[in-house]
């Protein structure tokens, strides 16, 4: 007999990303045109986000720096999340709430993408981030859920909005991830085309 709590897991998770499948299969679209054009142009992305979006900042950008699934070259993307020293050094002089929005400063430059992650859509240092991206003329894609907290209220229509329709962080961030492969994907066809080998 299958643990019942773990079954419960698996069908919540299939059950969402079903549902999201519909919902967000076209700011995932935007999404992918708006980082291929990006990147095409001599621009980067950054990304941040806290705990698990940490890891899936971090997961992104070895996806575009090393590969998805197809041979190419390395394409410029970096997590904001990594170097302990930054981290640490302006959480401990300055704030918490300036760990992501000072390197965005000190990085982003005029057509880079910001990669935000927070499936609150309210942590501040997030926030924070947006609005320097903002300020330096980036495009931000937001990866959030519960109907998008204060993020939902600071993007532009120039950016991209990837809201998550549930309230659970975990199942949040399992959709989070499969959007996020969507996007390694869409990037990789929009460079070779559909039916590209390896
Ligand atoms: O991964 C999980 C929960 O599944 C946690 O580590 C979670 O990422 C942390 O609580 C974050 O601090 C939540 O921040 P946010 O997603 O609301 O911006
Ligand atoms: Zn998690």
């Amino acid at each position: 007999m299958t643990n019942p709590r773990i079954l419960a897991h698996f069908q919540e998770s299939a059950d969402l990303k079903m549902k999201a499948a519909s919902v967000l299969a076209q700011p995932i679209e935007q999404a992918i045109e708006l980082m291929f054009t990006a990147l095409s142009n001599g621009n980067k992305i950054l990304a941040c986000g806290n705990g698990g979006s940490a890891a899936d900042s971090q997961h992104f950008a070895a996806e575009l720096v090393g590969r998805f699934e197809r041979e190419r070259l390395p394409l410029p993307a970096m997590a904001l999340t990594t170097d302990t020293s930054i981290l640490t050094a302006v959480g401990n002089d300055y704030s918490y709430q300036e760990i992501f929005s000072k390197q965005v400063q000190a990085f982003g430059q005029a057509g880079d993408i910001l990669l935000a992650f927070s499936t609150s859509g309210n942590s501040g240092n997030i926030l924070a981030a947006i609005e320097v991206a903002h300020e330096r003329d980036m495009r931000v894609v937001a990866l959030t859920g519960k109907g998008g907290g204060k993020i939902g209220k600071i993007l532009t229509d120039a950016d991209v909005h990837i809201c998550v329709p549930h309230d659970r962080t975990a199942r949040i961030q399992e959709v989070h991830l499969v959007s996020l492969h969507c996007i390694c994907d869409g990037i990789d066809v929009a460079l070779f085309g559909d039916d590209a080998n390896e």
